[in-house]
């Protein structure tokens, strides 16, 4: 199975090659040139089975080959393997109808862990297999970051690269990138925002001979291989409730779309979603875009759930190729009308197919505030300030279908988000036991200029002295 961009006018390539590539050489983003579809009998055969046996089946079709089936089989057996919950990614219930599906039961305590930590083993094996070596580069609000270095970490193939906007992630957060002492890994605070390191990151992809020279590779989700691999859990959590014979609703809280789209890749190989809702914090550009059709960038503001910081949603594109009937040409357009005007207008038609499947909430930090504190008063249950931007969104779609059970992804652990937890239930989550020394580990880190030409430098310098050190 071939991949092609987006952007239409970058080569198509294999699964393996789309995956070291990370963003097509035109700016665009890989997706599968056709979706392949599982049959209901195979999907309600999911029904008791392992998250690794689910993985094979829905990656399978996806890797389509290019990556041997046994090869594939053991690395998705290892990935999953470093989990704490027996069940991989286990669903709680909240309410009637209302359900919690926890993604951070892995290494770094959010949902970035089920993607990467198959990632860097898919990654390493393809460039072992080649002999060739990469520079990694990734953006990051928080967690894309941590996740990284720890599946990265200590590889020898790879040197790793993750700009986070200084003074604007977590301490917990800040800490797992900082404190891994592993020569491969560098954690850049750079004085900008994530979007500014996202931008930073795509302008080094579009700088060709800087790419070629170091051999780029990307682990944010616009690396296709990073969607495929969250595409999972929504089956895993649509056939514990009774899918394919019951229609299942998503509400995920949103930043990037990386996740949302992987329900949308779900439901295009035939899992039966009723509808898609995007839960945004008071950063909410999606939420304004579907009620509007003009999608535009107003500064990032601050909030309690800083993963969730961004006004850039990469994804989006995806979800537009789609949605104009994969014309390239329309989304090269729109995209050249954000990188001029910081704007651009979906046109109705397409509009309208989004608006089918898609529903948008924006929840403010009030809310945010007052849903950690209802549900941990009435329930129990702690919830991080992200996941609680995705039950708010979620009780909306309760009120309009109550019959429709709806599963909230639970991006992040609780105590990754000790002080905004803390603040709204007067409960201080404590780390995990693999985690009860973070803040008293050294720090490393090198603070940079919100400048490519700094970034490029400071990247070419270490990862040559990394190099040299190694021959
Ligand atoms: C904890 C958490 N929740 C939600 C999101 C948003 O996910 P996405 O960027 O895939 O929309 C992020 C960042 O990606 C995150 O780190
Ligand atoms: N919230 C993310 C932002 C990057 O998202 P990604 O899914 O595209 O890697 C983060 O925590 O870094």
């Amino acid at each position: 199975m071939l991949h092609v961009s987006t952007r239409g006018e970058a080569p198509a390539l294999g699964f393996s090659d789309a995956l070291l590539a990370g963003l097509a050489r035109d700016g665009g983003l890989y997706v599968p040139q056709t979706w392949p579809t599982l049959q209901p009998a195979a999907i309600q055969a999911f029904s008791g089975k392992s998250y690794s046996d689910v993985a094979k089946a829905v990656l399978g079709p996806l890797v389509d080959g290019d990556i041997p089936a046994a090869d594939l089989g053991r690395m998705i057996d290892e990935a999953y393997a470093t989990f704490r919950h027996a069940a991989t990614c286990p669903l709680a219930q909240l309410g009637d109808n209302l359900f919690v599906l926890e993604l951070f039961h892995g290494p770094t305590l959010a949902f970035k862990d089920v993607a990467m930590q198959l990632l860097g083993r898919l990654m390493d094996h393809v460039l072992k297999a080649r002999g060739a070596r990469a520079t990694i580069v990734g953006a990051t609000s928080g967690d894309t970051g941590s996740a990284a270095v720890e599946a990265f970490k200590g590889l020898e193939q790879v040197d790793v690269f993750i700009l986070y906007p200084h003074g604007r992630v977590s301490d917990v957060q800040r800490r797992q990138m900082t404190t891994v002492a592993s020569p491969n890994v560098h954690a850049l605070a750079v004085e900008g925002t994530f979007d500014d390191c996202q931008s930073m990151v795509k302008g080094m992809f579009n700088h060709a001979r800087f790419r070629d020279e170091l051999q780029l590779s990307g682990v944010n989700s616009i690396n296709w291989a990073r969607v495929a691999a969250q595409a999972v859990y929504y089956f895993t959590a649509a056939v514990s409730l009774g899918s394919p014979h019951r229609p299942v609703s998503f509400s995920v809280p949103t930043g990037n779309f990386g996740d949302i789209l992987a329900g949308w890749v779900a439901k295009r190989m035939g899992l039966p979603i009723e509808r898609l809702m995007i839960g945004t914090n008071a950063n909410d550009i999606l939420a304004r875009t579907l009620s509007s059709g003009s999608y535009e960038i107003k500064g990032v503001r601050p909030t309690a759930s800083p993963s969730m910081d961004i006004q850039i949603s990469s994804n989006f594109e995806r979800l537009l190729f789609e949605a104009y009937g994969r014309d390239a040409g329309a989304i090269r357009r729109l995209m050249a009308n954000l990188a001029q005007s910081k704007a651009f207008l979906v046109d109705a038609e397409p509009l309208a197919r989004i608006r089918r499947e898609f529903s948008a909430e924006a929840v403010d930090e009030t809310n945010v505030a007052a849903e950690m504190a209802e549900t941990f008063r009435s329930t129990g249950y702690v919830l991080d300030p992200h996941t609680a931007v995705g039950t708010r969104a979620a009780r909306a779609l309760l009120r309009e279908r109550p019959e429709v059970p709806v599963v909230a992804l639970s991006t992040a652990h609780p105590a990754k988000f000790p002080d905004a937890v803390e603040r709204a239930t007067g409960i201080r989550p404590a780390l995990p036991p693999h985690m009860a020394d973070l803040m008293e580990r050294q720090e490393s880190f090198t603070v940079l200029p919100n400048d490519q030409s700094a970034v490029e430098r400071f990247i070419r310098d270490r990862g040559r002295a990394v190099r040299g050190a190694a021959a």
